[in-house]
C-alpha cells in the first residue's frame, strides 16, 4: 500500500485528533514516592501549601520520583497577524521584527528573568514578515497549513525538563479573544481587552472585529480544530503543537499569559485531560484571562498585573517550581534531623 501522508482519512486534523487519544498519563509511582518522602521532612503537613503540589505535579509529569528540573526552557513563538490592519493594537507591527532582534541582543524583559533564574530560551520566528489573514473577512489558514504549524510547534520541543510557553505577535489579543469567543460563545466583549494598551476607540473597533470574526464562521465553531483554523494565529497553533509534545516527552508545562491560554483552550475543548500536564503560572492583567483560567480549570500561581506576553509570567513562576524542588529534595527528615513528629491524638 501506498504511504499515507496524514492517516487514514487524509485530513490532517485526523492526525492530531488521534495523537490526542493516546497522551500518557500521570506516573502514579513517582507521586506516591514524593507524597511519602513529603511526609517524612521536618514540617508540618501541608505546611508549604502549594509548594507541595507542584512537587507532586513535576514527578507525575515528568515520572521521576525525584524529580528534578536541570534543562527549564523557554519557549517563544513569534508570528504576525493581518487583524492588525483594523488598527487593533497599540503598536505597530513593525514590532514583532524589532522584538525578535531584541531577543537575540538580550534587551528584552524575558531575557533578563531567565537569566536571574537560569533558563535557556528559544525564540521561533513563525514567518514573522507573512502575517495571516485578517479573520475579520478570512479564514486565517487553511487545514494543511493549521495542522503544519501544530506540527512545527510539536517538533520544536526537545531537550527540556520543564517548559515555560509564551509568544510574542502585535495584535494577537485580538485573535485570542476570537479564538475564545468561538470555543465558549458569549459576546465580544466578554473576551476583548486592552492587550498592549490600546485607548477606549481601540477598544471598540477590536471589539467589533471580534464580533466580526465570530459571526463570518457562525455554524462551524463547534470543532475546536475549526475555531483554532478559521480564528487564530500560527503561535496559538504552535503553541498548542508544543503543549502536546511536551505531554507526549513527559515535560511539565508552564503556562504564559492570555494568549497562550487560548491555545491551551483549544486542547482542553478537545479532551479536557489534555492540560493535565500544565500549571498556570500567572493570571494577566487582560480582564478575560481570569475566565479562561477558570474555564481551564486552573488555578495561577501569580497574580503580579503583568500583561507582558513572552513567557515572562512562565519564567517567574519556574523559580518558584525550581524552589519547591530544591525544598523537597535537600530538607532532612523528622528522623535524621532528630526532630520530634506530630504527637498522637491530642494533649
Ligand atoms: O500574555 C498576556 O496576557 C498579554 C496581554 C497583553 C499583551 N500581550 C502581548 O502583547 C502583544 C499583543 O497585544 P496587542 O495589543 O498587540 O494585541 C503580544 O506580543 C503579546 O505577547 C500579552
Ligand atoms: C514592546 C513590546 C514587547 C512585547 N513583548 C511581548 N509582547 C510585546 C509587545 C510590545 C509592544
Amino acid at each position: 500500500m501506498a504511504p499515507q501522508p496524514h492517516g487514514p482519512t487524509g485530513l490532517p486534523f485526523d492526525d492530531i485528533r488521534s495523537l490526542l487519544t493516546s497522551m500518557p498519563g500521570p506516573d502514579e509511582a513517582a507521586l506516591a514516592a514524593v507524597r511519602m518522602r513529603e511526609a517524612d521532612l521536618t514540617k508540618p503537613a501541608g505546611s508549604l501549601g502549594r509548594l507541595e503540589q507542584i512537587v507532586e505535579w513535576v514527578a507525575a509529569w515528568s515520572a521521576n520520583a525525584k524529580p528534578r528540573v536541570d534543562r527549564p526552557l523557554v519557549a517563544i513563538f513569534a508570528t504576525s497577524h493581518g487583524v492588525t490592519r483594523n488598527q487593533v493594537s497599540a503598536f505597530p507591527d513593525s514590532v514583532n521584527r524589532q522584538m525578535l532582534e531584541n531577543f537575540a541582543a538580550g534587551g528584552a524583559a524575558i531575557n533578563q528573568i531567565c537569566v536571574a533564574n537560569d533558563i535557556g530560551l528559544k525564540v521561533f520566528d513563525l514567518a514573522i514578515d507573512v502575517p495571516t489573514p485578517d479573520i475579520a473577512t478570512d479564514d486565517a489558514f487553511d487545514e494543511a497549513g493549521c495542522a503544519a504549524t501544530i506540527a512545527f510547534g510539536m517538533e520544536a520541543i526537545v531537550g527540556a525538563d520543564l517548559l515555560c510557553l509564551g509568544e510574542m505577535g502585535i495584535g494577537n489579543t485580538t485573535v485570542a479573544s476570537a479564538v475564545l469567543n468561538g470555543l465558549y460563545g458569549g459576546s465580544a466583549e466578554d473576551w476583548v481587552g486592552p492587550g498592549t494598551g490600546v485607548d477606549k476607540a481601540g477598544l471598540a473597533r477590536k471589539t467589533e472585529t471580534v464580533r466580526q470574526a465570530v459571526a463570518r464562521h457562525e455554524g462551524h465553531l463547534g470543532d475546536p480544530l475549526e475555531v483554532l483554523r478559521r480564528l487564530g494565529g500560527r503561535e496559538i497553533a504552535a503553541l498548542a503543537g508544543a503543549i502536546m509534545a511536551a505531554r507526549l516527552q513527559r515535560i511539565p508545562v508552564l503556562l504564559d499569559g492570555f494568549v497562550v491560554s487560548a491555545a491551551a483552550a483549544v486542547l482542553h475543548r478537545l479532551d479536557p485531560t489534555s492540560l493535565d500536564h500544565c500549571l498556570a503560572a500567572h493570571v494577566s492583567a487582560e480582564p478575560a484571562h481570569a475566565e479562561v483560567l477558570r474555564r481551564i480549570g486552573k488555578a495561577p500561581l501569580l497574580d503580579l498585573g503583568m500583561r507582558l506576553g513572552e513567557a515572562s509570567g512562565a519564567a517567574l513562576a519556574c523559580g518558584i517550581v525550581k524552589n519547591a524542588l530544591a525544598i523537597h529534595q535537600g530538607m532532612a527528615t523528622f528522623e535524621q534531623a532528630g526532630v520530634s513528629g506530630k504527637v498522637a491524638g491530642p494533649h
